[in-house]
């Protein structure tokens, strides 16, 4: 990785960049915009974001936000949900073809597309677009995604506030859980971030106690095996009398098929909206043990939800923004924006390196044995998370053993 340190000279500097927000949303996605509208206005730069991104752009949706006022962007930065709306149009080669021509047209020089590792992938075949047609345009990715799959970084911003959710989530509804296991015994929690676990690994955080919530983390980069879950459920429901088991919505058997997975998931353009595995999983154990069992999904709230925003994650939302047009002040081209060694100084790494990849948890943060997370991997995500509170009360706080 290139270490750039930001030198802005007194030369050309660029009138025009073009934003837009594409793939899933997060509760910070929008402090990243924030910081680039505040940055483009330290340096004139005319700043206009693209309405629901490409689609916006192919219908003439565009919106001038180089005028905004101080209170309008920090309201923005408190805002979660992408502010110019997001979209997950594919983009096809005649699409492609005309991006470059109509980013020009609007006197856009630079296009900065805040993204996961599916935008920094449409990021680079954009640039590479405007060579084939001839046109000078810096393209930069810049970085947001809740399932912390980039490549390359540290940690994205958006995962550590959902990370949040899913904590305090885990945590609550293991809560209530142990309050009702007379009536109900087992809750399967759905997580998202697709084919990686670093989400539903965050559940992890949740517990404070061998008898606390979660009981089992299952990720979806190991194998699933249907025979072990029920054991290893039936194990801790005789040990604490109910279990919470948490999934990442990518798990899959060891051939590569997704557990649960909706005949519909498969969608024409190649992609896949996932879903389905915890209901699967808590139909399996109704019918093999004999529990009541429920399963409950997260929800669009974990990558949304403006109250467990981490506060480390809204600053380094922030500081990428501003990062990126420091980057395309410089003349950078086909990269990703990364955080430097100090809140000054960016990276770059090439789109084409960490488009469409993907990172998964490596094994140091799970064990596959107990279906927990481990220590080096807490520690690593408290820092993405910020501060957090266990001063819940519980009978075993106040020296009462609950009965099984
Ligand atoms: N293989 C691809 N071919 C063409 N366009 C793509 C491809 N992958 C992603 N894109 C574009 O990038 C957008 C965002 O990608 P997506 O995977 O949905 O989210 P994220 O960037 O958050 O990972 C898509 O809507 C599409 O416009
Ligand atoms: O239903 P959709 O549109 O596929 O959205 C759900 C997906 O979006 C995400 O929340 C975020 O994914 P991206 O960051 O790749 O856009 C995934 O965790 C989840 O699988
Ligand atoms: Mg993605």
């Amino acid at each position: 990785m290139q270490e750039v340190l930001h030198k802005r000279e007194n030369g050309k500097i660029p009138k025009t960049i073009i934003v837009a927000q594409t793939g899933g949303p997060s509760a910070v996605i929008n402090c990243t915009l924030a910081g680039i509208v505040s940055r483009c206005q330290e340096n004139q730069v005319k700043v206009l974001g693209l309405v629901n991104a490409f689609e916006g752009l192919l219908a003439g949706n565009i919106v001038d936000l180089s005028g905004l006022d101080a209170e309008t962007i920090q309201r923005l930065y408190s805002t979660p949900g992408a502010f110019l709306g997001s979209s997950r149009l594919q983009l096809t080669a005649s699409i492609l073809k005309k991006i470059p021509y109509l980013i020009k047209k609007l006197g856009g020089e630079g296009l900065l597309l805040i993204g996961g590792n599916g935008t920094m992938f449409a990021a680079h075949i954009i640039s590479e677009a405007a060579k084939m047609e001839n046109t000078a345009l810096q393209v930069l990715g810049v970085p947001k995604t809740i399932d912390n799959d980039i490549v390359g970084l540290e940690r994205t911003p958006g995962f550590g506030s959902a990370a949040k959710y899913v904590a305090q989530a885990v945590r609550d509804i293991g809560i209530d859980l142990e309050a009702m296991k007379t009536f109900e015994q087992v809750r399967i929690i759905e997580v998202m971030g697709r084919s990686v676990g670093w989400l539903a690994a965050a559940a992890g955080l949740a517990k404070n106690h061998p008898a606390a919530s979660p009981h089992l983390i299952y990720l979806p980069e190991q194998p699933f095996d249907e025979n072990e879950f029920i054991s290893e459920i039936k194990r801790a429901y005789e040990k604490y009398g109910f279990v919470v088991a948490v999934v990442g919505e990518g798990v899959k058997y060891q051939d590569g098929t997704p557990v649960g997975a909706s005949p519909f998931a498969e969608l024409d353009n190649g992609s896949r909206i996932y879903g389905g595995a915890a209901n699967y999983l808590a139909d399996l154990v109704n019918n093999r043990l004999d529990v009541r069992a429920r399963a409950q999904d997260l929800t669009m709230a974990q990558r949304c939800f403006k109250l467990s925003r981490s506060p480390v994650d809204e600053k380094e939302a922030y500081t990428i923004g501003q990062l990126a047009v420091n980057a395309f002040l410089d003349g950078c081209d086909d990269s990703m924006v990364c955080y430097g060694m100090s809140e000054d100084t960016y990276s770059l790494l090439p789109l084409s390196d960490v488009g469409g990849k993907e990172k998964s948890v490596p094994t140091a943060y799970y064990d596959k044995h107990t279906k927990q997370v481990t220590p080096a991997f807490l520690e690593w995500l408290r820092l993405a998370v910020g501060d957090w509170d266990y001063s819940y009360l519980t009978l075993r706080d106040i020296g009462y053993e609950r009965p099984r």
